[in-house]
């Protein structure tokens, strides 16, 4: 088939050329033997159009059409303009199929082209084609797919009209192949077959290279898995031996500073049986010096009131031991002397004896602490959550064990703070407890700062325990060194508020101002190199934006260390009302503390006594010893801190302005 008689056919069957009508209605005049010339094309089409509103006649006179050329005749006319009606919507269907054929050859055409030289231009063609006759043809294939209950102008016709060309296009072929295009097809055919066998047989290859290597990958990772048991079992094993060591040193020193410290021992008054200390040698030692001091230092001026009395008796003559002036000189001289050198003796006993107590309390401690660990039941280097191995136990608090351990993820120490919910309890505090410490989780977790313990993990353990992961710090906490040195150089006092007021605001910078509320020596650690770091943050409150500057209220009165708790926390009236001052005023404390040894209000009283006697709440202005000596500058800035009065007092935010807070060069 020749280009030409497809656009031929293309052409003539196009319904939206213009001159159809025109021609259309030059074939009817011609065959109602009207002049063409004389029909102007409008009054054609506009009786063509009218042809609906005209009356016909009877069905025998439709298929008969007159003979008569007079135009003037009514009926004539009429059966006239029925036959050309009947006739138009012949040509038209002559037209349409002329049209689809037209549509199919060009599809065919395209189709046949493109398999001859696969050029996509020409496939895009075939798509147009198709699509063209889609637009043209659209009101026919609307109402057939309507009649099908679906819409005549989607895709699916669209498709279907593709598949249909492609029909035709392959009938044209199998027809109209010449016997000269039939080798080439072959040979075409023949040469995609090979490219299907080579793509099947590479296919076949990809396929056993992909199982290979799916099964090197298992293999790989079986590999991986028993290499990381194995990485564990050797880490867990030499992190258990070493655990044991520092255990049994532990235990071995601690058996022989009770021997030289002291122990517990046991009394019993009839049927209750109480822990009593008994000092140990070291400590006996010490004070049977002290006494032997004390004892030396009476008998020494006892003699020297017995030379006095002599020397003062020699005028009367009735004592034969009256001593001469010089002599007494001599004699009270070397008392003086003697005396003297008791005292320093004495003094450095005394310092000899407090060196001891400090060491008495730290033995306590980690005599408790071994107690502790021998009874907890995570004392047998667990592995916790598949992840955590446990070491040893750093301490005990209220309702908690704190664990060394190492993190065998991120291969690191951590500590495991273990919290155990006791059994007995009833439901209603467990649920307490466990709100009270997912709130401080909740909080925790938020906070990353070099000042502030980092919160790494929380998981569940069993019903009635769970265990957070904290950044585990190395060092003592600032109780544990106060009670070892309770009086620090103001220098090194200074660096540590310095460091608390760091982490203090950035918990007031927040989007969400935290106020700790229980801050105290224990809850500031220290890491290996020094750095403190604030920590415990179970009774903190969130500030909600709205509260202002008045603050947010004290829920949980009662809670927290009374010595470092500020005066608006004791109030009884109502209920009241808090805000990072708080904070202010117990880092004042702990800097008190620092510098002189003892806490500024109630130092030596009980929690109890310190409610009862209302200690702090009438602690309306604090005193500073004389010893030792410390700057203005840091009197200045404790006495900013403790102002009794909550509106005076300055936050957190102003007093971090202190020049006392700040090294930058002035
Ligand atoms: N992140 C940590 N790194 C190292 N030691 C820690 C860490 N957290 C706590 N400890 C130590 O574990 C011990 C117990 O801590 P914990 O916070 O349970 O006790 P507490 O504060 O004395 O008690 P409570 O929480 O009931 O007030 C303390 O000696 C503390 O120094």
């Amino acid at each position: 088939m020749s280009d030409e008689v497809l656009m031929h056919l293309s052409s003539n069957s196009n319904p939206s050329d213009s001159n159809l009508p025109i021609k259309i209605a030059k074939l009817e005049a011609r065959m109602a033997g009207k002049a063409t010339s004389s029909t102007p094309v409008q009054s054609t089409s506009s009786t063509w159009q009218s042809s609906s509103s005209v009356k016909f006649g009877r069905p025998e006179e439709l298929s008969e059409p007159s003979t008569s050329s007079d135009s003037d005749n009514d009926n004539g006319e009429e059966f006239l303009i029925q036959a050309n009606t009947q006739k138009r919507q012949r040509t038209q269907e002559d037209e349409s199929k002329a049209c689809q054929l037209s549509e199919a050859c060009c599809c065919c055409f395209h189709i046949f082209i493109f398999l001859m030289t696969g050029t996509t231009d020409v496939k895009v063609k075939i798509a147009e084609t198709a699509e063209v006759r889609l637009t043209t043809d659209g009101s026919s294939k609307s109402k057939q797919g309507r009649g099908r209950g679906r819409s005549g102008t989607g895709r699916g016709v669209d498709q279907r009209t593709m598949i249909h060309c492609v029909f035709l296009a392959v009938q044209h072929l199998q027809s109209t192949s010449s016997v000269e295009e039939t080798p080439l097809l072959r040979d075409k055919v023949a040469s995609l077959e090979e490219e299907l066998n080579k793509s099947r047989q590479e296919s076949i290859r990809q396929q056993q290279l992909c199982c290979q290597l799916e099964k090197e990958l298992k293999d790989l990772k079986e590999h991986d898995r028993q290499m990381k048991m194995k990485r564990i079992k050797v880490l867990s094993d030499l992190l258990i031996a070493v655990s044991k060591a520092e255990r049994q040193e532990a235990r071995i020193k601690t058996q022989q500073e009770s021997m030289r410290l002291g122990n517990v021992g046991v009394i019993r008054a009839g049927t209750i049986v109480s822990e009593t200390w008994e000092d140990g040698q070291a400590l006996k030692d010490i004070n049977s010096h002290l006494r032997f001091l004390l004892e030396t230092k009476e008998a020494i001026e006892r003699h020297r009131k017995t030379l006095r009395k002599r020397q003062s008796d020699k005028g009367d003559g009735s004592d034969e031991l009256v001593i001469s002036e010089e002599d007494f000189l001599i004699q009270d001289e070397i008392c003086k002397s003697r005396l003297a050198s008791i005292k320093r003796e004495e003094e450095s006993s005394m310092r000899e004896r407090d060196r001891y107590e400090v060491e008495k309390g730290r033995l306590i401690r980690e005599m408790k602490r071994i107690r502790d660990e021998d009874g907890s039941r995570f004392n047998s280097f667990q592995i916790l959550n598949n992840r955590y191995a446990l070491m040893n136990l750093l301490g005990k608090g209220g309702f908690s064990e704190v664990y060394k351990a190492f993190d065998l993820v991120d291969y690191r120490y951590v500590a495991c703070k273990l919290h155990g919910l006791n059994p007995q309890w009833s439901e209603e505090k467990k649920k307490s407890y466990i709100r009270h410490a997912t709130r401080e989780y909740d909080i925790h977790k938020t906070l990353v700062h070099p000042h502030i313990v980092r919160l790494w993990d929380i998981f569940e353990i069993d019903h009635d325990t769970f265990c957070t992961v904290l950044e585990y710090c190395n060092g003592k906490d600032l109780d544990a060194v106060l009670k070892a040195t309770p009086i620090l150089p103001e220098r090194e006092a200074r660096i540590i508020i310095v460091q608390i007021f760091q982490g203090l605001v950035y918990l007031n910078k927040r989007p969400q101002k935290i106020i700790h509320y229980d801050l105290k020596p224990g809850n500031v650690l220290f890491d290996e190199v020094g750095i403190a770091k604030l920590t415990d943050f179970g009774l903190s409150k969130i500030v909600e934006d709205d509260v202002g500057s008045q603050g947010v209220e004290l829920t949980s009165q009662g809670a927290g260390t009374y010595w470092y708790l500020p005066p608006e926390c004791f109030e009884c009236s109502k209920t009241p009302l808090i805000s990072s001052k708080v904070d202010v005023w117990s880092a004042g404390v702990i800097l008190y503390q620092m510098l002189f040894g003892k806490r500024p209000f109630g130092h030596d009283q009980s929690q109890e006594r310190i409610l009862r006697e209302a200690t702090i709440v009438n602690a309306r202005k604090v005193e500073f010893p004389s010893r030792p000596a410390v700057s203005n500058e840091v009197k200045e800035l404790i006495r900013r801190c403790l102002t009794y009065n909550q509106v005076e007092r300055p936050d957190v935010l102003t007093l971090a302005q202190d020049p006392y807070l700040s090294y930058a060069k002035k």
